[in-house]
This record gives structure tokens, C-alpha cells and sequence, in this order.
């Protein structure tokens, strides 16, 4: 409530710059903020969401421009059509700049993007025909419904044109489009065992980002009635990533805030009077807070850096004439800065402050969802045959057939290198099969991807766990249910009734789902925070949201305590009764022989035996391999 009453605060306080900036040149000022706020809103969700470095986003700002001013201009489009046109042409751009994000990660795609928009840059200066090049564009503000559009006028569009997408970035982050592009930060592959196709994720993701900056870009042309292709250049990518690292990422007030800065900045940074104050003022203050840390010992002497170097900018201030051509350099020292001592930017910097201990009460299990656990699943038999996966000259799994009845917990054996984990990411769909069938009750799953055989009802576990661990133990469940919504996009936009039901149920649902697997008063906590082995149930808690038919386990008591595995086992005879097909991975003996009802013995890849827990224990070949590892070992 507190945050809705700051937000209305600050909303009013924008609605009303009209009547207190003191001249147009502040009303330009304030409406160019409310710009690069809308375009940072669109980069953050590339940025701060699924957590690429775009270095591109000038060049889907510069589209959206182009696209508004010569629709105007030279179709005399009215302004909503010239900015509906920015934000889809720019979104058609996003798509395309999501293929290489497919494929590339970190600094490779983030040269990947620089090199697009430098394409962009090029294509705009050099199709004179169209966009005048070099000359550039006069784009004057079109009239809306009829009358004449003056700076306040403008700037109160752009004002309800931020507002908007304020509420859409929002509802959008907090929906489950939302979480699978957070989820995307954490694990593609985890992502896709939920059925979610981390593909379609990335694009859409993009194409939103690309829409927002695309209008963002339109906005921007009316705003300075004139563009030209070296407006988009990389210094306003260096702008656009100094804005939101210094405001803050994944939060909409950090781009609001980094938007601030990045045109206040080099506005002080051209009055050579008023940056001296600020560089000496900030001197000031860092030395005082260093100085104070210091003397109660927290900091050792690499603290005096940032005072220093504060100290070095507010000196050289006063020796130079201008600081102008030092952009640059200060835009660096500000980046560094942030990295090194704010990663979470001022915004997340003051939220860790104020923000209130996660609730850890465990409430009683809500009914709706209580019940949809112990719901019974019709629960499929998994049939492999003769399958054989190569990597390179070497045979993981050779001629394997096995089938695994439903309403029972399948063990799955063997000494390490076995092939157990290869024989789970083969069923997965992570690995293909060189030969041999697997099928999901009639249907055959080779060739299938991870999402589409998790549709089929298949989940999984993962030796190396693979939680968001940024994102909390509640949420990491609910990616698990982003199948179980019936609405769409829009839907989750506007955040329909419908929309609102379905996410009050699933939340209840996964609720539910915590307090079967005992991590109820866990549910606003980090994931990552969680200790080892409550990481591992979440995982179970997770992968039952998506509610299998077959249910996957690789390696769950890995480094449980023995009253972590009780637990662990008394969860899954549950999960058995409820009738679905489990395959479980385990060196723990004691579990397997307590749990299965049959075992498979793979080593070398190969299937030595298999058979009720007794049959297999007997078995000599069993016997030597498990010995033999031992001796090995020894
Ligand atoms: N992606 C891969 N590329 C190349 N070789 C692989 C790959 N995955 C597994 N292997 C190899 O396949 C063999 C079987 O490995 P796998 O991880 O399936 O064994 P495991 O029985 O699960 O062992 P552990 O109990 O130690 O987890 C090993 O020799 C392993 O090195």
C-alpha cells in the first residue's frame, strides 16, 4: 500500500511539471526523461528480466523514430498511428534480434546487438531516398484529434504514454510471462523440463523489449522535431546501460530513476559551474562516509578508491575549462563505480533498506489447492527400446530396454558412469538417441524437444540442481504451473479478471504444493538461500506443479541428512500413491531397496540386470560391478 501511495505521489507530482516548470527549456528537459524512462522500461526487460546485455537497443530506439517520423511526415499519419507503427515495426526488429540470443550468450551477444544497431545506423544514413540521411528529418509534432499540440500538450502525451507502459512493464513482470523470462537468468534447461519452450520465451521477450524502446524512439522523434542518423549513435547505448545500472535493474522505479540521471548528466556535464558544485559535493560526501567506515574498521585501505578517484574528478574539474569532451570518462567512472559498489543500483540499493523481512509464517494449507495435490494422475508407463547414445567413440547408454510401470518407483542403478544420468536426459529430450524407440504410453518422444515431452507429462529432477535461485521458492513452483493458465498475453497485460483468478488459484496451488514437500514458511525466500537439501525438494515441488504422469528423480537424497531422506522417501511413497510413474536415480541403497518395486543395474552403459529389489541384490554380475567399483575405488 505504501508503494501505490508513493507511486500515486510521484505520478501526480509528473501530471502537474507543466504548471511548475519554471520555462521550456525545463518542460524539454522533463519530457526527454519521460522518453528515455518509456525506453528504459524496454531495454530493462532484455537487461534486468532475462538478464542478456543488449548493446543494441539505440539502433530499435532509432527504428522507432524513423518509422514515427516518416509516417508522419510522409503519410501524415496521425500520432497514435505513427507510434502503434514505431512500437511494431521495432517489435518485428526485436524478433529478429532475438535468433542470435538463441544461440549466444554474455559478451558474444552483446556484440552481436552492437553490431545490428551500428547496421541500423548505416542502413538510416545511407537510404537517402527514404530517410534523408546525413541531412536528417524534420519531424514537427502532429496535431492530436485536430488541435495543435504545443510543449506542454506534448509533453503530457508522453507523460500518459509512460504512465501506460509503467502499468503494462509491471503486470508483465508480474505475471508468468514474467517469471519465464526471469526463469530464463536462472536455467534454459530447467525452463524447458517445465514444458516451457525457453525459445518462444526469448522472443517474446524481445519482441515486448523492442516494442516499448520503438515507441520510445517515436516519442523522442516528436520530441526533438528533428533527427538525423548520428543521433543513434553508441554513446547513447552508453547512456541507455549507465542509466539503468545506476537506477537499478528489474525494477521499473530504477529505469525511471537511471533515466534521470542520464539526461541530467550530460546537461550538468555541459555547465562547467554547477558540475564543480557536484563534483565537490560528492567528493565531500564519499570521503566522509569512507572516512567513517574506516574508523569503525569495516573497510580495510581499498575503501579510499572510490574517495580518491572522487576526489581526483573534483580537482581535475577545476582545471579544466569545460568538462564536455570528458563525457565519456565520467559516464565510465559512474559504470565502474556502480558495478563495483552498487550492483543492485540506487533504486535496489534503497529497496534492500527498506524492504520488510520475507514472511516465514507456514498459514494452514489452503483448501482448493490442498486438494488438487492429493488429486490421483493417471499415471503412464515409460517403454524404451534397444536404445543406444554415442558421444563421439564413446557408448553412454548401449541397447537399453527397460520399461517402467505405472503407479510404481522404478529404481535406476549402477556405479558411477554408469549411463543413469545419460538414460533421465535421453528421456528428457536433452540427449537423442543414436538408435532405439522411447515412448510415453503409445507415443514415441525421439526427436522431441525438452518442452514438448514435458507436455507429454514428463518431469525431472537434476543431479546438479537447477533452481532460479534468484527468484523466490514460491515463484520457482509457479513457473512450474505457467501451463496451467487458460488466459493469454493480453490477458496477463491488462490483468483481466480472468487473469486474476487464475493466478489467485495457482498461487494457492502452489502453496499447496510447498506445504507437501514441507517448505511452506519458505515460500518468500530466495531459492538460492534455501539450504541444500530443501533445495532439492523444491525441486520435487516444482516438477510436481506441471503435474507428470512420470515423474523423473535424479539423485534426490544427494547430500541429504538421514532425517532429510525419511522425509524425502515418505514425499514420494505419497507421490506413488497418487498413482504417477516414478524413475528414481540413487546411490543411497537403503532408499532404493525401501522404495522400488523394481530395479534396472546399467554399467558401462550396458543393462546388466533388473528385477524386484531381492532378485537384484543376488545377482553375481550386480554383485561384481558394484564390488568391483569398490576395489576400484579403494
Ligand atoms: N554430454 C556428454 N558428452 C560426452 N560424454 C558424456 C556426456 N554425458 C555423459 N557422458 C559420458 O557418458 C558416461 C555416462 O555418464 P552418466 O553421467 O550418464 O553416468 P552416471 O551413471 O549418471 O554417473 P554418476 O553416478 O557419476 O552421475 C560417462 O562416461 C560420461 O563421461
Amino acid at each position: 500500500m505504501r508503494a501505490l501511495h508513493l507511486t500515486l505521489a510521484v505520478f501526480a507530482l509528473m501530471a502537474s511539471v507543466p504548471l511548475l516548470a519554471p520555462n521550456a527549456y525545463y518542460l524539454h528537459l522533463a519530457t526527454v526523461v519521460l522518453v528515455f524512462a518509456v525506453a528504459l522500461l524496454g531495454l530493462d526487460i532484455i537487461i534486468g528480466h532475462v538478464g542478456e546485455i543488449s548493446l543494441g537497443h539505440f539502433g530499435l530506439f532509432a527504428i522507432g523514430a524513423y518509422t514515427a517520423g516518416l509516417l508522419s511526415v510522409d503519410a501524415g499519419a496521425p500520432l497514435a498511428v505513427a507510434l502503434i507503427a514505431a512500437g511494431a515495426v521495432s517489435a518485428g526488429f526485436g524478433a529478429v534480434l532475438a535468433f542470435p540470443a538463441l544461440r549466444t550468450h554474455g559478451p558474444y551477444f552483446a556484440m552481436v546487438t552492437l553490431a545490428f544497431a551500428s547496421i541500423v545506423q548505416v542502413v538510416l544514413n545511407e537510404w537517402t531516398g527514404l530517410t534523408r540521411g546525413a541531412r536528417g528529418l524534420a519531424v514537427p509534432k502532429p496535431p492530436l484529434l485536430g488541435a495543435t499540440l504545443d510543449a506542454a500538450g506534448f509533453y503530457l502525451v508522453v507523460f500518459v504514454v509512460f504512465a501506460l507502459v509503467w502499468i503494462l512493464v509491471g503486470n508483465l513482470a508480474a505475471s508468468r510471462y514474467g517469471r519465464s523470462f526471469q526463469a530464463l537468468q536462472g536455467s534454459t534447461i530447467a525452463l524447458e523440463s517445465l514444458g516451457v519452450s525457453a525459445t518462444a520465451s526469448k522472443i517474446l521477450a524481445f519482441c515486448l523489449s523492442a516494442a516499448v524502446t520503438g515507441v520510445a524512439g517515436g516519442l523522442y522523434a516528436f520530441s526533438e522535431e528533428y533527427i538525423t542518423p548520428q543521433a543513434f549513435n553508441f554513446d547513447l547505448t552508453v547512456v541507455f546501460l549507465l542509466a539503468l545500472i545506476v537506477g537499478g535493474r528489474a525494477n521499473r522505479w530504477g529505469a525511471l530513476v537511471g533515466a534521470v540521471v542520464a539526461v541530467w548528466l550530460p546537461n550538468l556535464l555541459g555547465d562547467i559551474a554547477a558540475f564543480r558544485v557536484m563534483a565537490v559535493a560528492a567528493a565531500v560526501l564519499i570521503l566522509g562516509a569512507t572516512a567513517r567506515s574506516v574508523a569503525r574498521g569495516r573497510h580495510g585501505w581499498s575503501a579510499w578508491i572510490p574517495a580518491a578517484v572522487a576526489v581526483a574528478v573534483a580537482v581535475t574539474a577545476f582545471q579544466l575549462e569545460t568538462m564536455t569532451e570528458q563525457r565519456l570518462s565520467v559516464f565510465g567512472l559512474l559504470l565502474l563505480g556502480a558495478i563495483a559498489y552498487l550492483p543492485e543500483g540506487l533504486v535496489g540499493t534503497l529497496a534492500a533498506v527498506w524492504r520488510p523481512e520475507p514472511d516465514s509464517t507456514s498459514g494452514p494449507l489452503p483448501e482448493r489447492g490442498a486438494a488438487a495435490v492429493a488429486e490421483p494422475v493417471d499415471g503412464t508407463p515409460v517403454t524404451v527400446r534397444g536404445v543406444t547414445v554415442r558421444f563421439g567413440g564413446l557408448r553412454a547408454m548401449s541397447d537399453v530396454s527397460t520399461r517402467i510401470e505405472t503407479a510404481s518407483v522404478h529404481g535406476l542403478i549402477g556405479p558411477n558412469g554408469a549411463g543413469k544420468s545419460t538414460f533421465v536426459n535421453t528421456l528428457t529430450g536433452l540427449y537423442t538417441p543414436s538408435a532405439g524407440d522411447i515412448r510415453i504410453g503409445d507415443t514415441s518422444i525421439v526427436g522431441a524437444s525438452p518442452a514438448q515431452i514435458a507436455r507429454l507429462g514428463v518431469a525431472r529432477t537434476f543431479q546438479n540442481i537447477q533452481l532460479f535461485g534468484h527468484m523466490s521458492v514460491i515463484e520457482n513452483v509457479l513457473v512450474g504451473l505457467h501451463l496451467a493458465y487458460r488466459s493469454n498475453l493480453v490477458d496477463a497485460l491488462v490483468r483481466s479478471r480472468r487473469y486474476r483468478c487464475e493466478e489467485r488459484e495457482n498461487r494457492e496451488r502452489a502453496q499447496a504444493l510447498l506445504a507437501f514437500v514441507g517448505l511452506a514458511g519458505a515460500a518468500n525466500q530466495d531459492a538460492r538461500s534455501l539450504p541444500y537439501g530443501q533445495q532439492r525438494l523444491l525441486e520435487i515441488a516444482r516438477a510436481l506443479a506441471t503435474e507428470p504422469k512420470v515423474l523423473l528423480l535424479d539423485e534426490p537424497a544427494a547430500g541429504l541428512l538421514p532425517s532429510d531422506i525419511d522425509a524425502l522417501m515418505a514425499i514420494l511413497r505419497r507421490v506413488r500413491a497418487g498413482g504417477r510413474t516414478l524413475l528414481l536415480i540413487e546411490h543411497h541403497m537403503d532408499m532404493v531397496m525401501a522404495l522400488c518395486d523394481r530395479i534396472t543395474v546399467l554399467d558401462f552403459g550396458e543393462k546388466i540386470a533388473e528385477g524386484s529389489p531381492d532378485e537384484v541384490t543376488s545377482d553375481p554380475k550386480v554383485v561384481e560391478a558394484y564390488l568391483g567399483a569398490t576395489e576400484a575405488a579403494a
